[in-house]
Order: structure tokens, then sequence, then C-alpha cells
């Protein structure tokens, strides 16, 4: 079947939600799988656009362009997802521009509950304006660090360096990641178009990161199915799976698992879920069929990302509220998602545990004595 047969009119096109009720603006949330460069604001890309002189954006109207990239994402395929990209990087190729754009990240992100966030993005994507892909790194740091403060210590912000899968700089990028390890970079992705890719073109990034004792994940399971899955995890030895819904390509009808699928829940494998990136993408049909509910029930180790805040239109709080319409959540799968996805960062252990007994296990308990 080819993926675009996936689509139908229901939950794809529908808006992004009603209000978000007042129990979800105020759970504690933490996300592991957001592109800086998929998350900007509209208003900020017609700013920087017309300060960098770049004129192929499709409207210069905020809103309007808002609602493009929903749009132009929502097709069913990955490939044209990703086309929307070359947008948002091409007004990312300054120290001012990606200062900016990372420091907006970090506010938009703390106002959305989020007290945890690993953002990731390519290096390599921003040397367009003559920056070093040290320098890129910089000025992305510089912005969080902005914008942490600026939040008032509500978020602990990290990053993640990816390398793009169609390329052949994925050991740089690898080096670039171990170089800024003490710097707020804690690991490593590898992202882009699935099909034609296979993360095993990167084995010696892999393998690099490895000898160092680098933590990395890999995009998998998203536009090809299972054998994707099966190279990230037992060829390139990958930690997390970013998305990873595909896995249900080993699960039957009837739950039952196979060898794969069993590996990657047995061994607690954190699968980075994005449900409405999924739909976009025709990783998923709607947010009823989408595999979240079905792979936390089977006891895999489930956590819930907003993938691109600006791509698929939404937040942390809007991911909530459509597994609350769609799977009747309460707060109580909520902390579960958000300390599997603390249990799963790439931070120290003491870190994780600071953040989950201080911030996400009292903001719960706080919500459920309310
Ligand atoms: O869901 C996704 N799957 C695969 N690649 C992605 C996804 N979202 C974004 N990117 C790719 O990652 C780059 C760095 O952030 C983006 O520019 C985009 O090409
Ligand atoms: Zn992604």
């Amino acid at each position: 079947m080819h993926l675009s047969d996936n689509l139908t009119a229901t939950g794809v096109s529908s808006p992004t939600g009603p209000v978000v009720a007042d129990w979800i603006r105020q759970a504690p949330k933490a996300v592991l799988h957001d592109h800086l460069d998929g998350s900007l604001r509209a208003a900020t890309i017609v700013e920087l656009a017309r300060d960098h002189g770049y004129t192929g954006l499709p409207t210069e109207d905020p809103a309007e362009l808002a609602e493009w990239f929903r749009e132009a994402a929502n097709s069913g395929s990955l490939e044209r997802y990703l086309e929307t990209f070359a947008h948002t990087c091409a007004v990312m190729q300054t120290r001012a521009a990606l200062e900016r754009v990372a420091e907006e990240c970090v506010l938009d992100m703390a106002a959305d509950g989020i007290v945890y966030a690993e953002i990731r993005y390519a290096p390599e994507q921003h040397l367009e304006g003559g920056l070093t892909l040290d320098e890129v790194v910089e000025a992305v740091n510089a912005g969080f660090r902005a914008g942490e403060r600026q939040a008032g210590g509500r978020i602990t912000v990290r990053t993640l360096l990816t390398g793009m899968r169609h390329t052949d700089r994925s050991l740089e990028i690898a080096r670039l990641t171990v170089a800024h390890r003490d710097n707020g970079v804690v690991g490593f992705d590898i992202a882009g178009g699935e099909i034609g890719n296979p993360p095993a073109r990167h084995l010696p990034a892999f393998q690099y990161l490895k000898q160092e004792n680098c933590h990395f994940t890999i995009h998998a399971g998203e536009a090809v199915g299972a054998e994707s899955i099966h190279e990230a995890v037992q060829v390139c030895g990958t930690e997390r799976i970013g998305h990873g819904v595909r896995i249900t390509d080993d699960i039957a009808e009837d739950g039952t698992l196979g060898r794969l699928a069993s590996y990657v829940r047995d061994n607690r494998i954190p699968l980075e879920i994005c449900p409405t990136s999924n739909l976009q993408t025709g990783a998923a049909k709607d947010y009823a069929s989408h595999p979240v509910d079905e792979l936390r029930r089977l006891g895999f180790r489930v956590t819930l990302n907003t993938d691109g805040r600006l791509v698929s239109g939404t937040t942390m709080g809007e991911e909530f509220q459509h597994l609350v319409d769609t799977f009747g959540y309460g707060p109580e799968v909520f902390e579960e998602f958000t300390v599997a996805a603390v249990e799963a960062a790439f931070l120290p252990l003491p870190e994780r545990r600071r953040i989950i007994e201080e911030l996400i296990r009292p903001g719960y308990a706080a919500l459920a004595a309310s």
C-alpha cells in the first residue's frame, strides 16, 4: 500500500484541539523529541525573512504562514513533510537568528508547562551564512541559556545534534556532539528521509559515539517499517527510537509480539512518540488508531512528544488533549509518560532523579489533590 493511502479526512485535517483543559496546562511535561527548525514562531520567520532578504515564503502573514506549514506538512508523506523545513532553515543562518529562535523556543516550551526538553537540529543545515559548525552550536546554546534564564529556572534544556541521513556528514556531526558535550549537548540523532537511507549508512558515526560513551537516538520506523527499527536497534545500537510507531509491523492483531517487538519492549527501549506528526506523514491514520495506546498497554516505554510545534501546529498541551479526547486518559497516564521521558533522558542519573522527584511527582500530586 502506498503511504498516502493511509490518509483519511478524519483526524488529519481537524483543528488541533479545543481550549486545553486547566489540568493539562498545569501538568509538568517533558519532551525528548522536538526539532528546533520545526518549532519557530511564524511571526519570527516573517521578521527574519525580511531582515535577511529571504523572499521564498509562501505568505508574509504569520497566521496564514502557520496554517500553511501545518497544511503543507499534512501530506501523508515524510518526504513532503520535510520539504517545509526549507523555509525555516532559510531564516536560521546567522548567529543572531539562531540565538533568537533558540531563546523563543525555550520560552514557548516553558509556557507549555515543559520542565525538561531535549531539542534537536542539524548544524550542517545552518552554514549558508558563513558560520562554522562550532559557531552554530555556540549560537543555539547561547539562545537556550538565555531562554532558561528568562524562564526563571522553570525549564532545563539540553541539545541533541542531528546528522542528516541523506548526506555524509554524520561522523563529523558525531564528533561535534562529543566536542560540545560538556556544554549542554547531550546526544546525537539521525533524521531526514527514511526511505532509501537506512541508518546503517551511518555506522561509523554510531561506532565512534559508542567508543566515546556518548548517547544517541535514531529516527526509525516512521516511513519504513520494522526492518528500519531492527537496523537502528541491532546494527546501530540506538538507545532510543525516534517515532518507532511501525514496531506494530511486528505485533499481531491479538497483541502477540514478534522477536523484534519483544526485544524493544523487554529492554525498555524508549519510543519517542509524536502522534500529530505521525498523522501528517501517514505513519498513522488518525488518533483513534494511533498505536500509542496499544504500545502503552503492551508495556513499551512510551514517551509523548511534539516533533515540530510549528510544522505540526501543536504543543505538548495539545498532544495531551488529543489523547484525553481519544483514549480518555487522565493525569496518571501523562505522569507515566512524563516520568518515562525523564528516565529516558540523556542526563546523568542524579539529575533525572531530581527532576522526577522535585518537579514531576509533586506536580502531579498537586493536580490529584486539587
Ligand atoms: O519526523 C521527522 N522525521 C525525520 N526527519 C525529520 C523529522 N522532523 C524533522 N526532520 C528533519 O530533521 C532536520 C533537523 O531538525 C529537519 O530539518 C528535518 O529535515
Ligand atoms: Zn523528528
